[in-house]
């Protein structure tokens, strides 16, 4: 079994422990916080033991009734490997640490890609993470980039992408963020930093994005136009997708035409915490123009696409399971994740 430990309990720490949790070759050895608050009690509910940044915090734990297990550093030291989802910018700080101990670490899209050197897609580059000591799964509007030009590069060739993304102004429980009323450019300058980005994971794509954010809090939307390299059929396209384990797609007939009628049918399927885990992809969306010219409209749930991708990144790490294909079965197997559509 492979020890993981999950340093930052937040909005993507919670689940990649609870996906690690129903993994068959894996397990959570700890989860951290610095503060008490709900999610402490979700952990304990969990069994998950909780470690603290900062032990002169612990009474205050002990107090609301939450049993502390350490300190971090006595936390990474149980483990084999950490996925830091702390703060952007914390892991950073964090790096130190994860070298001195010679543990293995995935860092999230908030830090830079310099941060581990090495940035993470499971169907794009699971191979190459081999032998690396520190690797970084790419944000959320990146990791449904890459997703969705990867297949069409592997499939028909892609020869330049332009992206839009209109992106969740602040996750659901992220009371202090807006915007309340207002679309912001974000930011005015282009390229975002998703075009970037993709390019730190597919080096070759020529790509350029623009970003802003609305007031909704789950799920970006991408308006997507890529150029492919070789003619192929709307009918192909789709095909691609269908074959695809991580892109869904939202069928014509299911009506679903926003986000939030999306996030009532995650609901309804009873995916926890309403997550969708894979692209969601508009079936009336999906174009081609003149033979070569694709257009589509993807929906990105913020919170869950990235967490599958962390539990791939362990094994590609571990070097534990070689096959990337088997490491993806495995990993959507323990989720329940069969792509919509
Ligand atoms: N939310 C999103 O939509 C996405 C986020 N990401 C990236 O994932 C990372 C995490 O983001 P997110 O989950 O939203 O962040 P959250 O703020 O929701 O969670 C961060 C967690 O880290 C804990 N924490 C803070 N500082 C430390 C520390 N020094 N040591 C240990 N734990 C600490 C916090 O505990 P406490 O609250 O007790 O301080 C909290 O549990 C960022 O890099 C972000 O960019 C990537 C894709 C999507
Ligand atoms: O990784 C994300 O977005 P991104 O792909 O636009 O960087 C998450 O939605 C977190 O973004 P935030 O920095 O707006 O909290």
């Amino acid at each position: 079994m492979i020890k993981v430990a999950i340093n930052g309990y937040g909005t993507i720490g919670k689940r990649v422990a609870d996906a690690v949790a129903a993994q068959p070759d894996m397990e959570v050895i700890g989860v951290s916080k610095t503060s008490v608050s709900a999610e402490a009690y979700i952990a304990k509910e969990r069994g998950y033991p909780l470690y603290i940044a900062d032990l002169g915090k612990k009474p205050a734990f002990e107090k609301a009734g939450i049993e502390v297990a350490g300190d971090v550093e006595a936390m990474l030291k149980a483990a084999d490997i950490v996925v830091d989802a702390t703060p952007g910018g914390v892991g950073e700080k964090n790096r130190p640490i994860y070298e001195k101990l010679g543990k293995k670490a995935i860092f999230q899209g908030g830090e830079d890609h310099e941060v581990a050197g090495f940035s993470f897609n499971a169907h794009a580059n699971y191979n190459e993470a081999e032998n690396h000591q520190f690797a970084r799964v790419v944000s959320c509007n990146s990791t449904g980039l890459v997703r969705i030009i990867h297949a069409l590069d592997q499939a028909f060739g892609v020869a330049r992408v332009r992206a839009v993304m209109v992106r969740r102004g602040a996750d659901p429980d992220d009371v202090k963020r807006g915007p309340i009323d207002a679309i912001v450019l974000n930011p005015a300058s282009i390229p975002s930093h998703h075009g970037p980005d993709v390019n730190t994971v597919l080096p070759h794509i020529n790509i350029v994005t623009l970003a802003m954010i609305v007031p909704t809090t789950f799920m970006h939307m991408h308006s997507i136009q890529m150029d492919l390299k070789k003619e192929t059929t709307r009918e192909e396209v789709l095909k691609v997708f269908e074959n695809h384990s991580r892109i869904g797609l939202v069928r014509k007939t299911m009506g679903i035409k926003s986000n939030a009628q999306l996030r009532e049918y995650t609901q309804d399927l009873g995916r926890p915490r309403t997550d969708l885990w894979e692209n969601g992809v508009f079936e009336e969306s999906v174009s081609i123009l003149d033979g070569k010219e694709f257009y589509c409209f993807q929906a990105i749930h913020q919170e869950a696409d990235v967490v599958p991708e962390n539990i791939d990144c362990i094994r590609a790490l571990m070097g534990t399971v070689k096959d990337p294909q088997e490491s993806i079965r495995m990993t959507n197997e323990a989720l329940g994740l069969v792509a919509i559509g």
